[in-house]
């Protein structure tokens, strides 16, 4: 006679005091975080091991999660991230060739609490209109706690604005991804929580790429003598960043071509002496829909971020900072906000958005084709003025 075990309890409590109950899955216990949703229907393995993730509880609206498992090729970086991960309907059965593991070993294996059998969609819509918020997740004996203990709990973690989350992504050490092909140079990534996609997309271009530790210092970077300069994608508050906003003003003023993604726009926005904000509950997924302004086409695209650059979408304007003109290369069509920066007297660019993708479409892998191209170009128009 089989037994049938009963799965455990689990409950999702949102610091308004929304709960939600459901089953514990993945590792078991207590974790605290910003309750966000993502949207992709596919890349769940992607999203979770994105760095960008750390200290967000993920609620997925795709409603089946987990039923590809966890395989090798897919991973954005070495572990999961989230800090937690809320899903409806948790795979039973992992059915892929490629999978080597299911997603609840994956979660256990890294200590990520999640849970399962949660309305998302009632969840999404909530925080659509109420905004992301702190959460927790509580299962095991967690889930005894009294309410008013798990609520009290919540309200006491950290709030995401202001959060500066760089040092618990990033490398501790310099590494270097060689160029594949013909080498046109090396970039230096500040690894602000880099994806395994965007370096090799870089060093697809040619490009010897040398991971640095985020506490790196601009004299450090410029005595590499990089090629091109580049921020990656990470976790936190864009504003609570100061260190690295300098050190890209130290490197920018020296000359060097800069391309960020995504926290690497907000620094840009940053640097050139912009502000960056809140947005209500982000863009978390692989369908957003973006305009290239200087060329009219519009891209789907994938996306996970808060925070945005405050700028208007129209005109040029005189970067506070110093660094000439800027505008603003695309944005979103969903809500306006801002998905590049553009430098028209310097050599830098970047975009809030994701075109290494993983997951999702590839409308704007174009980008690092241009980022070379901005490189190459630049140096033969330095080495122009030099031999003049
Ligand atoms: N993917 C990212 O780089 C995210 C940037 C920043 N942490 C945000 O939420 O906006």
């Amino acid at each position: 006679m089989t037994s049938f075990t009963p799965p455990s309890p689990a409950v999702l409590v949102l610091e308004d005091g929304n709960r939600y109950v459901g089953h514990a899955y993945g590792a078991t216990g207590r974790t605290l975080g910003e309750v966000v949703f993502a949207t992709g229907m596919t890349g769940y393995q992607e999203t979770l091991t994105d760095p960008s993730y750390a200290g967000q509880i993920v609620l997925m609206t795709a409603p089946h999660i987990g039923n590809t498992g966890v395989n090798r090729e897919d991973m954005e970086s070495a572990r999961v991230w989230v800090a937690g991960y809320v899903v409806r309907d948790a795979s039973r059965v992992v059915s892929n060739f490629r999978a080597d593991r299911s997603l609840d070993d994956e979660l256990v294996q890294d200590g990520v609490v999640g849970i399962s059998g949660i309305d998302t969609r009632a969840v999404t819509r909530h925080i659509r209109s109420a905004g992301s918020m702190r959460g927790g997740v509580f299962s095991g004996e967690d889930f005894e706690l009294s309410g008013a203990e798990q609520l009290s709990l919540v309200r006491a973690g950290a709030q995401m604005a202001g959060l500066n989350l760089s040092s618990q992504v990033s490398t501790t050490e310099q590494y270097t991804v060689p160029a594949v092909g013909e080498r046109v140079g090396s970039v230096a990534v500040l690894d602000l929580g880099v994806k395994t996609s965007t370096l090799n997309h870089l060093a697809a271009r040619g490009f010897d790429v040398v991971v640095l530790p985020q506490s790196v210092t601009s004299a450090e970077v410029l005595a590499l003598e990089p090629s091109a300069l580049f921020f990656s994608n990470g976790p936190g508050d864009p504003a609570a960043s100061d260190a690295h906003v300098a050190l890209l003003q130290d490197v920018l003023r020296a000359g060097v071509p800069y391309f960020g993604i995504c926290f690497g726009n907000q620094l840009l926005g940053r640097a050139l002496g912009f502000e960056t904000y809140k947005l209500p509950f982000g863009h978390r997924g692989i369908n957003q829909p973006v305009l290239d302004k200087a060329t009219g086409r519009v891209e789907i695209t994938s996306q996970n971020h808060g925070f945005a650059v405050d700028l208007p979408i129209e005109g040029r304007h005189e970067t506070p900072a110093g660094f000439g003109l800027a505008e603003v290369s695309h944005y979103s069509l969903n809500d306006e906000v801002v998905e590049g920066i553009n430098c028209i007297d310097i050599p830098a660019f970047s975009v809030q958005y994701h075109p290494e993708s993983a997951s999702g479409p590839h409308d704007a892998v174009y980008l690092f084709d241009r980022f070379r191209d901005l490189v190459t170009g630049h140096a033969t128009t330095s080495s122009t003025k030099e031999n003049n």
